[in-house]
């Protein structure tokens, strides 16, 4: 047992409307698993915050990150930057199908989010560390996203209702996820009974050697969310990030570069994302794979020429033709890049940026090309390898930094794809940490990488050959400032692209927040 801290005490009640009555709960199992994730955020892991000194080591701190240099205030609370971790990698002797279990899961994982690390990563080490069932993964995994999705409110209502910022960061987890699961967004079913939560919230923290002294704690914050809720909620619903969840910089860019639309893309990017899929027409027909999904019983709609959209996130190994290769998970956006590229057979074509290989397995079934794909990080390459495996297709798969030219034979190629590192501002539908674990100036530093990218694959291209670039960013810096400055810099020609995609969601349309810019070289 590691030594027993204060209790935290209740901030007086909320003023500003009398008490509601505790709002009735739709009933539901476990929740979902937020479906299959098949792709990381992009860019280079985003900077760790440094590791909190431990005042007195309790127990093996197995999370600690390597500290690195913050130039900006974190976003969170600053007492939530813990003075003692708790143990995130204990396992707690709950059962591992109850709630309990899946909460204090996902306050774990939300505690190595807080130390910089990024949600699926977090995640995976809570499943290994908790021996988790399949079961207990996709409730976790569920838990977790729906806490991200609603960090912003859950911050404000915990910082409304209690005197100081709970310590350690994984009771501050416990108290969001637990907040996430009895505030469901608008428009949306609460998973579980109010009274189930509050109950497992509350077996889950005395479950913990490290705050188990503050189950009274967690008691008294969510009974009195749910006996307040409503006048709680007038109150943090006033604030930009309680309202949006998102970081209050974050929503102003947004406002900045979107004036009209800034509402509709925040609201994009807490929506579940759905689970679309890129149709293999080496193999099979858009239509006759319709045919196989009805027939297996899955609602499908079409979002693309090759694109469908599944009514019902699941898990791939139970997708028809899957592991065939007659299909793979790929956003409706991401789906635009191998046919702007133009491709004929017999061309060769780079893809700088590749892993996990997406937009590799779409070049290759296109057209039959000598494919370099390239990557950095030589463990997402591997990825690569396991996807055209999967599809029956081949690539030069290659290690190396796309700013350098250590790696290329001195050939050109014919066509070039620049999917370059990015914020993945466009693409927080699918992974809502990204926003808080971003910084304003990560922009710039991206930008910058970018810039050296582009510059050193135009001297790989052909005369009259093409460089697609795409980010998955809503920032103009990263997006259309960096197109234009690098047309004018090298007097590149741009053709017919997209430009800005901005996320959207629903029947017909539906895609991620995508850029395209298209360039072609002078001929010879
Ligand atoms: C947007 S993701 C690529 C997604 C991929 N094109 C797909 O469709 O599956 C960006 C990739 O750039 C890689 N990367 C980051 N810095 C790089 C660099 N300097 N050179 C080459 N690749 C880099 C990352 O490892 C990451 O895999």
């Amino acid at each position: 047992m590691t030594e027993k801290r204060p209790t935290l005490t209740l901030k007086p009640k909320a003023k500003a409307k009398p008490a509601g009555p505790a709002r009735p709960q739709a009933k539901g199992g476990p929740g979902k698993s937020a479906g299959p994730r098949t792709d990381q955020p992009r860019g280079p892991a985003p900077q760790k915050r440094p590791a909190p000194a431990p005042a007195k080591a309790p127990a093996p701190i197995p999370q600690a990150k390597a500290p690195s240099s913050i130039d900006e205030a974190p976003r969170l609370r600053q007492s939530h930057e813990v003075k003692v971790p708790a143990q995130l990698d204990f396992r707690p002797a709950l059962k591992g199908d109850s709630l309990a279990f899946a909460l204090l899961g996902a306050a774990s994982s939300l505690a190595r989010v807080r130390t910089g690390t990024a949600l699926p990563q977090a995640l995976g080490e809570v499943f290994q560390a908790y021996d988790a069932t399949p079961q207990a993964r996709g409730a976790m995994q569920d838990i977790a996203y729906r806490s991200m999705r609603q960090l912003g409110r859950s911050e404000a209502l915990l910082d409304l209702m209690t005197s100081k910022a709970p310590e350690p960061a994984m009771l501050a987890g416990l108290l969001c996820a637990a907040l996430a699961l009895l505030d469901p967004p608008e428009g949306s079913q609460a998973p579980y009974e109010a009274f189930t939560v509050v109950d497992q919230a509350v077996g889950a923290a005395g479950a913990h050697p490290d705050f188990a002294h503050a189950k009274a704690m967690v008691n008294a914050v969510l009974r009195r969310f749910l006996r307040e809720r409503d006048s709680l909620r007038a109150i943090v619903m006033s604030k930009p990030p309680a309202r949006w969840n998102y970081p209050q910089w974050w929503i102003d860019a947004v406002q900045g570069a979107y004036p009209q639309q800034w509402q509709d893309i925040l609201l994009a990017g807490n929506r579940q994302p759905p689970l679309t899929l890129r149709v293999n027409l080496r193999k099979t027909s858009v239509d006759d794979y319709l045919r196989t999904l009805a027939a297996s019983g899955i609602e499908a709609s079409r979002v693309g020429p090759s694109a469908l959209r599944l009514a019902q996130a699941m898990n791939v190994a139970q997708i028809p033709g899957f592991e065939q290769g007659l299909v793979s998970v790929q956003d409706a956006g991401a789906q635009l890049a191998a046919p702007l590229l133009d491709l004929r057979d017999g061309m060769r074509v780079l893809d700088a940026c590749a892993a996990p290989g997406g937009k590799s397995g779409h070049i290759l079934e296109t057209a039959d090309v000598a494919l370099t794909a390239l990557d950095v990080d030589g463990r997402r390459l591997a990825r690569v390898d396991q996807n055209l495996q999967r599809l029956g297709l081949q690539a030069t798969v290659k290690t190396g930094a796309a700013e350098n030219a250590d790696w290329w034979d001195g050939v050109q190629y014919d066509r070039i794809l620049a999917d370059v590192p990015c914020t993945a501002s466009g693409i927080v539908r699918r992974h809502p940490d990204i926003r808080w674990l971003r910084r304003k100036s990560d922009t710039h530093q991206l930008a910058t990488l970018s810039t050296k990218i582009l510059d050193n694959l135009w001297q790989m291209l052909r005369p009259d050959g093409k460089l697609l670039f795409v980010t998955c960013s809503l920032w103009p810096q990263e997006s259309e400032a960096q197109a234009a400055a690098f047309a004018a810099r090298h007097g590149a020609v741009r053709l017919d692209a997209p430009g800005q995609l901005l996320p959207t969601s629903g029947a017909g349309q539906d895609h991620d927040g995508l850029f395209y810019a298209l360039f072609q070289k002078a001929g010879a």
